[in-house]
């Protein structure tokens, strides 16, 4: 178990690993919460918190640390800046921790990481912030809102400019807003277990204390709230749930399967498989899902979840999509193509997308999907669909992309997404594409459109 002085050791190391070594976000805090899962809830909830709670903020804290340090952040010890972002979180967004507390563990810390000689600057810094922090100085909104914005949300100004140019000033304060809101577990139940086994898992989720909300806008969803981790929860190895974004599981809605056909269905980049398995499901054993995706490792986070949730027609390969699969040209009901994309709309549950993101790794993404969906259209039979999907709000990996393959493929038509989408999003599915936003939408951020093929090419 750790206590309140290795807690705050374990997320400095997450940090130094996140932002020193570049390991993703999600994966760091997840095999450490499920490391420590005996720990007590309330270490595991602080040592999330703080550390996501840091790196989502770290704009913000940068900028602050930069008023009040003499040695800008960019030139500080690594171990040092890490120490001190983690701390001024705590100071400005943990009323309920005393700053006295927060200031003597950080001087502790860098001791006992052998950096002794630091700790009065450590607790300068640190007295000085707590001192000042209801006069911070901000940027001036007036004068400079690319500027303001980027601090004000820790958003990367270069990202705060492209948005207000698509999007405009409210919506973009929304997006920003949203992202910054709690983002609770979601989750997909199997629309095939029983009434007993529903209310037998929800009751031992509440022992677990666990809070379960129906999601509003599909009735197999739900939000999980109270939890740091979701492969210790009851019904986790029994394959009652999978964890899914809400818009993510639209998509096979949007697949309009009907149950009284067979059909293949074929996801060209299906790992972990959250989709694959939710379309497999909603087959009901009649035909067959094929799952790729690019390496074997990939393809193995597919079987297991698939041998978790006990699915039988699911076939995996390891293919890359831009190379053709001759055999299965025209053989296809449903074509998935969710594809690599720039993450934007998840950044609200992996808080460092946002920081690894840049032009050019956009421009190469784009390309990607390109020659990813100039393949894959021929697997769709005549008469048959293409879903395409990012978890982003890129309109350029979006609505753009989009129109660039219609223009290239015009034997391919957008079909209206409102009969298969809940009631609250008819509306805005109806030509074809649908763009869900954080803070707009009750989901992540995300984008889906439905072209029909209606005849050879
Ligand atoms: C958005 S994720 C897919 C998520 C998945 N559909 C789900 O619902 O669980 C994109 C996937 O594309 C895969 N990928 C990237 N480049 C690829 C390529 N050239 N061929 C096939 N898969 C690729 C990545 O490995 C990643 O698993």
């Amino acid at each position: 178990m750790f206590a309140v002085g290795n807690t705050r050791e374990l997320i400095l190391d997450m940090l130094m690993e996140i932002l020193e070594k570049g390991s993703y976000s999600h994966l760091v805090i997840r095999d450490v919460l499920d490391k420590y899962n005996y720990s007590a809830p309330r270490d595991k909830a602080f040592v999330k918190r703080v550390t996501e709670g840091t790196l989502e903020q770290l704009i913000r804290i940068d900028y602050i640390l930069n008023l009040f340090s003499k040695v800008p952040v960019s030139k500080m010890k690594p171990l040092i800046r890490n120490l001190l972002r983690m701390s001024v979180y705590q100071l400005l967004f943990m009323e309920s921790i005393p700053a006295r507390a927060v200031i003597n563990e950080a001087v502790k810390l860098c001791g006992k990481r052998g950096l002794k000689g630091l700790s009065g600057f450590v607790n300068g810094v640190l007295r000085n912030i707590e001192r000042e922090k209801e006069k911070i100085p901000y940027p001036d909104r007036e004068k400079d809102q690319v500027k303001y914005l980027s601090i004000r949300y820790s958003m990367p100004e270069w990202l705060v400019y492209k948005w207000l140019a698509f999007y405009g000033n409210k919506k973009t304060c929304h997006i920003l807003e949203g992202l910054l809101k709690e983002h609770p577990v979601s989750v997909r139940l199997k629309e095939s277990l029983g009434v007993q086994e529903k209310a037998g898992w929800l009751l031992s989720l509440k022992k677990a204390g666990v809070c379960a909300k129906e999601h509003p806008y599909l009735p197999y969803a739900y939000e999980l709230f109270g939890t740091e981790g979701v492969r210790n929860l009851p019904g986790f190895s029994e394959g009652y749930f999978a964890v899914q974004d809400v818009s993510s599981m639209l998509v096979a809605e949007a697949a309009g399967i009907d149950r009284e056909k067979e059909m293949l269905a074929l996801d060209v980049c299906a790992a972990p498989g959250g989709k694959s398995m939710h379309i497999a499901e909603k087959l009901k054993g009649r035909g067959k899902v094929i799952a790729r995706d690019l390496s074997e490792y990939k393809v193995s986070l597919i079987r297991d979840n698939i041998k978790r949730m006990g699915y039988t027609n699911i076939e995996t390969r390891v293919m890359d999509a831009q190379q053709s699969e001759g055999e299965l040209k025209e053989k296809a009901d449903l074509v998935l193509a969710d594809l690599p994309c720039s993450g934007f709309g998840s950044m609200g549950k992996k808080r460092d997308i946002k920081y690894r993101a840049c032009q050019e790794a956009l421009t190469e993404l784009e390309c990607l999907q390109r020659r990813i969906l100039d393949v894959v259209w021929q697997y769709v039979k005549p008469d048959g669909v293409l879903l395409y999907s990012t978890c982003t709000i890129n309109p350029d990996e979006n609505e753009h992309m989009v129109e660039w393959f219609l223009e290239k493929h015009p034997f391919f038509q957008l079909e209206s997404l409102s009969p298969f989408l809940p009631e609250v999003l008819k509306e805005e599915g109806k030509g074809g594409m649908l763009q869900l936003f954080p803070g707009v939408h009750k989901t992540d951020g995300f984008f889906l459109a439905r072209l029909r093929r209606c005849r050879k090419a």
